[in-house]
C-alpha cells in the first residue's frame, strides 16, 4: 500500500473508533481481519497514524479547521510525519485507495494557522473539561506537561533479576537498539519509533519466553522501586491485576519473604499465573478472595495500593482513553481509591508501610486522597519523598512533594505519568 492508501484506511478505522465509541486496539483488530492482504508494514504505518491522530486529536484537527476523522488523518502527517502540502499532494496523486486530496478551505485553513499560536487546550491535546485538572495538577507548565503525554512512547522492559543482568539482556537484544533506562535500575528501553516503523516483537524473543524480561514502563518499574521491598519482607500488593508490579517486587525480594497478590477481580489476575510460572518467582501466593486475607491483618511489612485511576498517566500508551474520560468516571475512581486506600491499611504492621499508587496525573487522584487518608487515619504518616528519592534515584529529577508524594511524568522524567506516596504506620 503507499501512503495514500494506508491514510484512507486509517480514516476508516478513526471513523470506526469515534463512531462505536471503542477502543483503538479493537478497532484496528477489526480493520486488520476484513483486510488480509494488508502486509505488517502496512498495519504498523495505519496504526501509527490512527494512534498519532488519537494523541494529537485536537491540535491536527484545528489545523485543517475541522474535527472529523479525515481532518485529523491528513493533520497529524503534516504535524508528526514530517509531511508538508506538497509532499502529501504528491504522494497521494494518481492512488487510487487515497483519500480526496486537500479542498481549498483545508488549504486555507492550514495555511492560516500557526500551531504554536493555537489556543491552550488545543496544544495540551486535551478535552475541554480536563484543562482545569491539568492546568491545578502542572501550573505553569501544564500545556507543555499535557503535551508530553500526547507523545509517541519508548517500548520499555524490565529485566528480571531472577534469571538475568542487565549486561546479559544488553547482549541478548542488541538489534533492537536498547539502552539502559535512566532511573530504573534494571530497566532497558527501545526510543520511541518514527514515521511509520514499528517496535522489535520483543515477546516472541526466546529471551521473553525464559522469563528473563518483563515488557514494563520505567515509570511502573520506578514506583515498584520506591515500595522498598527487600528480602524476607512480608508484601501485600492489594490491586495486583495481571502483576507487573508484583513481578518487580518478587525480584526485589530475591525469593526471600512472601508476597501476596491480590485484586477484588478475578479476571484481572489471570495472566498472573503464566507471568508467575515464567518468572522463576517462587514466593508470591495469589488471593482472589478478600477472606484469604484475613490471616495478614496488621502484619504486613509494606502494602502495595496500586489503585484504579483515570489512567492520564498513560495517555501517550492509550490515547484513545484520552477522550472516553468523563468527569463521572474520575468521579467513580475517586470513591474506589478513598475505599481501597481504607480496606488496604488495615495490613499494615506498626512500623511497616503504605504504599499507594497511581498512574495518573490528576491531583485529584493523588495528593487529594492522601491528605483525606491521613485526616482520617492519624496512626499514619508521610515519609521523607525528597530523602526517598535521594536515596534510589540521587541523579534524577522528579516533581516531589514531601509530604505528599513523588510525581513522574513523560516531560519531567521521560516516563508515564505516576505518583507514589509512601506512609509510615506509627502505632
Ligand atoms: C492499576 S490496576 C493494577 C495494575 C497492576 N498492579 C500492575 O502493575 O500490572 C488496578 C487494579 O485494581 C483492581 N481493583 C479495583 N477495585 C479493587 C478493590 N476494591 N480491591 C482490590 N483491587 C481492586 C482492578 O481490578 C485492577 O486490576
Amino acid at each position: 500500500m503507499r501512503l495514500g492508501g494506508r491514510l484512507a484506511a486509517a480514516i476508516e478505522i478513526l471513523e470506526d473508533i469515534d463512531k462505536q465509541q471503542r477502543p483503538a486496539a479493537d478497532a484496528l483488530k477489526d480493520w486488520g481481519v476484513s483486510h488480509r492482504f494488508a502486509g505488517a508494514g502496512d498495519r504498523a504505518a495505519i496504526g501509527n497514524i490512527v494512534y498519532d491522530g488519537l494523541r494529537r486529536k485536537r491540535s491536527a484537527g484545528w489545523l485543517l479547521g475541522d474535527d472529523t476523522p479525515r481532518a485529523i488523518g491528513f493533520g497529524v502527517l503534516l504535524l508528526e510525519w514530517r509531511e508538508t502540502v506538497q509532499s502529501l499532494n504528491e504522494a497521494l496523486e494518481g492512488d487510487k485507495f487515497a483519500p480526496p486530496p486537500l479542498n481549498l478551505d483545508e488549504l486555507q485553513a492550514i495555511a492560516a494557522r500557526d500551531p504554536e499560536a493555537a489556543p491552550d487546550p488545543v496544544r495540551a491535546d486535551c478535552a475541554d473539561w480536563c484543562a482545569p485538572l491539568l492546568q491545578r495538577a502542572f501550573g505553569d507548565e501544564w500545556v507543555n506537561e499535557a503535551s508530553g503525554l500526547a507523545e509517541r512512547p519508548p517500548l520499555d522492559l524490565r529485566v528480571n533479576t531472577l534469571k538475568a543482568d542487565r549486561a546479559k539482556m544488553l547482549a541478548e537484544l542488541a538489534e533492537t537498539g536498547a539502552v539502559p533506562t535512566r532511573l530504573a535500575p534494571n530497566g532497558l528501553r527501545i526510543a520511541p519509533v518514527d514515521g511509520a516503523g514499528r517496535h522489535p516483537n520483543v515477546q516472541s524473543d526466546p529471551a521473553f519466553r525464559q522469563g528473563w524480561f518483563e515488557v514494563q514502563d520505567e515509570g511502573s518499574q520506578a514506583a515498584a522501586e520506591l515500595v522498598g521491598a527487600r528480602p524476607g519482607m512480608q508484601v501485600l500488593d492489594y490491586c495486583a491485576g495481571a502483576g507487573g508490579k508484583t513481578l518487580a517486587l518478587s525480584a526485589a525480594l530475591e525469593n526471600h519473604g512472601q508476597i501476596f497478590a491480590h485484586d477484588s477481580e478475578k479476571g484481572r489476575l489471570a495472566p498472573i499465573f503464566e507471568r508467575i510460572q515464567r518468572s522463576g518467582s517462587r514466593n508470591i501466593q495469589v488471593a482472589s478472595k478478600s477472606a484469604e486475607l484475613a490471616d495478614l491483618r496488621g502484619r504486613m511489612d509494606c502494602v502495595l495500593v496500586d489503585a484504579p485511576c483515570t489512567g492520564s498517566g498513560t495517555w501517550r500508551r492509550r490515547p484513545d482513553a484520552k477522550w472516553r474520560l468523563t468527569q463521572r468516571q474520575l468521579d467513580v475512581r475517586k470513591a474506589e481509591q478513598a475505599a481501597i486506600l481504607e480496606a488496604a491499611s488495615a495490613y499494615v504492621k506498626p512500623g511497616g508501610h503504605l504504599v499507594y499508587v497511581t498512574c495518573s496525573v490528576f491531583d485529584e487522584e493523588n495528593r487529594d486522597q492522601i491528605d483525606a487518608f491521613l485526616a482520617r487515619e492519624t496512626e499514619f504518616a508521610p515519609v521523607d519523598h525528597h530523602a526517598l528519592w535521594e536515596e534510589r534515584f540521587p541523579a534524577e529529577k522528579a516533581r516531589i512533594d514531601g509530604e505528599r508524594g513523588v510525581s513522574l511524568t513523560p516531560a519531567r522524567s521521560g516516563t508515564d505519568g505516576f505518583f507514589i506516596a509512601k506512609l509510615r504506620r506509627n502505632f
